[in-house]
């Protein structure tokens, strides 16, 4: 057993691994209770076991897997392919693009940041669906500002469809329009050009067919009571902009003062003596009655996020999350504060800490503060996700030329590395996926900057010393942060090749997230909404797996499983967590 002893050191990684797998399992006994501690911390009275644990002697030929890609499980030739998605005890589901980048590139160049895609006319189709899943989309958006329910219905009904039959795990998340002001769908027109000089209505007067002119309806009713002679009206914070001329009853003219293309349902803000008008913003609620219609929907349709746009205070969230637990008991549905308004900065560690994650939504943010703050805001947030352990989303505007254009420009690369290199959980893209000529080129930039950038970050070996306050409020929460914090460490040191953590919730998934480590974690959890949900944070591949709390039987049932999919293979080196059994383990595969 001596030579288990190595594993403590970090230059063993390169010594040859012992044959057996070494578990270290640290207790302490008080009284008759037993308290598992982190190898870190050893307690003066603990005792410290090493044992050689069995071989896994699960037959590989139990194995049963989802209808994959064929050419992705090819291989598998143990058992024939079931149609559907096997919930079967004997399997485990893994997405099908995950598996081959898996098999091809083996664990350590595998992508850590996410990707989220806006669903929108340019990408609704089930083969556009299906592009965007092969290119790594983890997770599709809808946003309820725009469209019918029923096309939201029918994108979602198609990513579910997409999900039995073709093998992904791609997660859904639902924006709420919120209270915002802005224009309408341009009766059907794909934008407008609004020239210098020129004098346009913005108007809460309905039309039917017959609209004037350079005319827009604006969808909130105060609107010309609210804005005044001499103000500044920003479209799309400051893309094209207005100034008020004349107020003519529910009627407002306005002469262009900066031209540009006026999108459907551009969001306007206005400003009076250059600073933002922000009064009525205080009057208007988070959620709409709209919103709350929309949130029903998503609740119904089984959503695995909504993102909540215009939070103000930690307080809409909670009542959200209330309404969610009391009216979807078996679906945990995450709810994501979308940062973009000055409130929500002010607010932003306890609003952080009632939500389930957040989304740097760039695009209003920059409406509301000036531009050149955004980037510290951004910086600002992700850190505080990053301490508050809640996944965090880099969104709007990443690369916005390849709306129109195959290839971004160099600032728009740079952009994205930043965020990789801020260590976001997610990348997302918006107008490139909905409305924009090249979705599957976005999407495939988003990815080999990601995957660059993070082994360049590795090559680098600049683990950064963030100070990772403790974020649970019992012992039990503590002992898994430790557990989590110490497990990363050591994968770090020991160069191992995977972390794998058994989890029910989800929460040792994402406390081993949090600590950015060098490894990928396999991160097994029984339910696919679990599942779904970790696809949203960094670093995990999610897989679903039912588990028992005996910790040897699941390590056997696993390697024998994915040894049978040719996803890891005899002697790669794994630290294994659970939240069943509070130990770290150290092991070959055998
Ligand atoms: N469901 C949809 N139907 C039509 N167009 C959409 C849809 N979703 C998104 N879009 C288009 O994609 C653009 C970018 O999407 P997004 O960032 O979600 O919205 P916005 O820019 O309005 O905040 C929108 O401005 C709109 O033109
Ligand atoms: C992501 C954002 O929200 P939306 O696209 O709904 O405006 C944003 O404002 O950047
Ligand atoms: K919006
Ligand atoms: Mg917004």
């Amino acid at each position: 057993m001596s030579q288990s002893l190595h594993l403590f050191s970090p230059s063993s990684s390169s010594v040859a691994l012992p044959k057996h797998s070494i578990r270290f399992t640290t207790s302490v006994s008080t009284s008759n209770r037993r308290f598992p501690v982190p190898v870190t911390s050893f307690p003066r009275r603990c005792c410290l076991a090493i044992r050689a644990s069995a071989s896994a002697s699960s037959d590989p030929k139990v194995l049963e897997t989802e209808n994959g890609k064929p050419e992705v499980l090819s291989h598998v030739t143990a058992s024939p392919e079931p149609s559907t998605v096997s919930s079967d005890s004997a399997s485990i589901e893994v997405d099908a693009v995950t598996e081959v980048e898996l098999k091809e590139n083996g664990f350590r160049s595998t992508r850590r940041t996410k990707l989220v895609c806006t669903i929108g006319p340019a990408s609704c189709g089930f083969e556009q669906l299906e592009a965007l899943a092969v290119g790594g989309m983890n997770v599709a958006r809808i946003n309820m500002c725009h469209g019918e329910r029923e096309w939201h219905r029918a994108v979602i009904e198609r990513v579910r469809r997409l999900n039995e039959e073709k093998g992904y795990a791609v997660a859904i998340m639902m924006d709420t329009e919120g209270s915002e002001i802005h224009m309408d769908d341009l009766g059907g027109a794909p934008s407008a050009k609004a020239e210098d000089g020129e004098i346009w209505t913005f108007t809460v007067r309905a039309f039917g067919s017959s609209r004037p002119e350079r005319t827009i309806n604006v969808n909130y009713d105060g609107f010309a009571e609210d804005v005044a002679i001499g103000d500044e009206l920003l479209v799309d914070g400051g893309m094209v902009r207005f100034e008020v001329i004349e107020k003519i009853g529910p009627d407002v003219k306005c002469r262009c003062t900066d031209p540009g293309l006026l999108l459907p349902r551009a969001n306007l803000t206005f400003s009076r003596d250059g600073s933002l008008v922000r009064e009525r913003n205080a009057m208007l609620p988070t959620i709409s009655a709209k919103d709350w219609l929309d949130i029903d929907f998503g609740i119904a349709e089984g959503v695995d996020f909504i993102a909540i746009s215009f939070v103000k205070s930690a307080e809409v969230i909670n009542h959200l999350k209330s309404y969610i637990a009391a009216r979807s008991r078996d679906s945990d549905i995450a709810v994501i504060a979308k940062i973009e308004s000055i409130d929500s900065l002010k607010n932003l560690e306890e609003i952080i800490q009632a939500s389930d994650g957040a989304m740097v939504a760039r695009g209003d943010l920059g409406a509301q503060i000036p531009l050149e703050q955004v980037p510290s805001a951004q910086q600002r947030i992700v850190q505080v996700c990053r301490q508050l352990n809640k996944p965090v989303i880099v969104a709007s505007q990443l690369l916005e030329s390849m709306i129109e254009y195959p290839t971004p420009t160099r600032a728009e690369v740079a952009d994205v590395s930043e965020a990789v290199r801020q260590r976001a959980d997610a990348l997302m893209l918006s107008g490139e996926s909905a409305m924009g000529q090249f979705p599957d080129k976005a999407l495939t930039v988003l990815r080999s900057v990601s995957v660059r950038i993070e082994k360049w970050w590795r090559e680098e070996k600049r683990h950064e010393a963030m100070e990772l306050p403790e974020v649970g409020s019992s012992f039990s929460d503590s002992i898994s942060e430790e557990i989590c914090t110490s497990a990363a460490k050591m994968a770090n040191n020991l160069g191992v090749d995977a972390l794998f953590v058994y989890t029910k919730t989800g929460h040792m998934a994402s406390l081993l997230s949090r600590c950015r480590p060098d490894c990928p974690i396999f991160a097994f959890t029984t339910t696919t909404s679990v599942r779904r949900r970790l696809n949203l944070q960094w670093g995990l591949i999610p897989f679903r797996l039912s588990f028992s709390d005996d910790m040897e039987s699941n390590l056997n049932k696993t390697f024998s499983l994915l040894k049978a999919r040719g996803m890891i293979k005899s002697g790669d080196l794994i630290i294994a967590v659970s939240d069943m059994l509070q130990s770290i383990q150290v092991m070959n595969v055998p």
